[in-house]
């Protein structure tokens, strides 16, 4: 009988009480198991100390996760941050190096919102590190006083762009999504392929081209509640297949 494809999903550096720990969101795990059907595997964000050879020679996909923190900025030649900005250096140096061996290996990557913006960085682009106070840009956060399922509940049109993976697993050209971001693509990295656009032109989706597997970043967040949105779960579906191709090579 065939295996389940083992997914990586990457954790967060969270300091519970006096000790540090490594943490993925249940909607992610979860997502990976019910919308993908794959079995997760938790990455600690450990940077170096994780032997990433030995890592990718055992994952059929892996998910780059959101997060509150943000990326450091010298990594794509920003602006220091504002003081008091939420950063974790263990996951940055843990997902951007992880990215582009993946997709250099072929293993099947799918990244949300800090992972999308960790794709970007690391092929090479840049990003605004508050689009809210980018003129011509709208406000892309979500209303954080409010309960959970209001935040995170579609809150603008997406342009989904004809001839990318999006379209061709079926999504329509225009759909709903969430929004719970501060940063955004300023500058596209070489060789991302534009798969959506919000309607002030932030980039929302773009996969990798000529990657020999499914690589596809997204802004938004398909993982959350993903069994009840048909357009999430088609994602999710996708990613899930091309994790089962690869793990039926092994
Ligand atoms: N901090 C970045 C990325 C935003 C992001 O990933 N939000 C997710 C929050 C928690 C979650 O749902 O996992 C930004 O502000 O742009």
């Amino acid at each position: 009988m065939a295996r389940l494809p083992l997914i990586g999903v990457t954790a967060c550096t969270r300091q519970l009480g006096s000790q540090s720990y490594h943490t993925a969101g249940d909607k992610y795990v979860r997502a990976v198991a019910v919308g993908a059907g794959g079995l997760p595997l938790v990455i600690p964000a450990l940077a170096e100390l994780i032997d990433q050879p030995t890592l990718l020679a055992s994952l059929d996909g892996l998910l780059f996760t959101g997060s509150p923190s943000n990326i450091e900025p010298h990594h794509y030649q920003g602006s220091a941050s504002e003081p008091g900005t939420p950063h974790d250096p263990g996951r940055d140096g843990t997902t951007l190096p992880l990215i582009s061996a993946a997709v250099a290996a072929g293993i099947p990557v799918l990244g949300i919102c800090r992972g999308f913006q960790e794709m970007n960085v690391a092929f090479g682009g840049t990003l605004h590190q508050k689009v809210h106070e980018v003129e011509g840009l709208m406000d892309h956060r979500e209303p954080d006083d409010q309960p959970l399922e209001v935040q995170y509940a579609p809150r603008h049109p997406l342009h989904v762009q004809p001839g990318g993976i999006l379209d061709g697993i079926g999504l329509p050209s225009e759909i709903q999504v969430n929004s719970i971001h501060g940063q955004g693509v300023e500058r596209l990295a070489p060789g991302l392929r534009v798969e959506a656009l919000a309607p002030d032109g932030l980039v929302e989706a773009f996969s990798v081209e000529g990657a020999s597997s499914f690589a596809l970043g997204v802004q938004w967040h398909p993982e959350w509640q993903v069994r009840s949105n048909p357009n999430y779960l088609a994602i999710f579906q996708a990613f899930g297949e091309a994790c089962r191709k690869r793990a039926g090579k092994r």
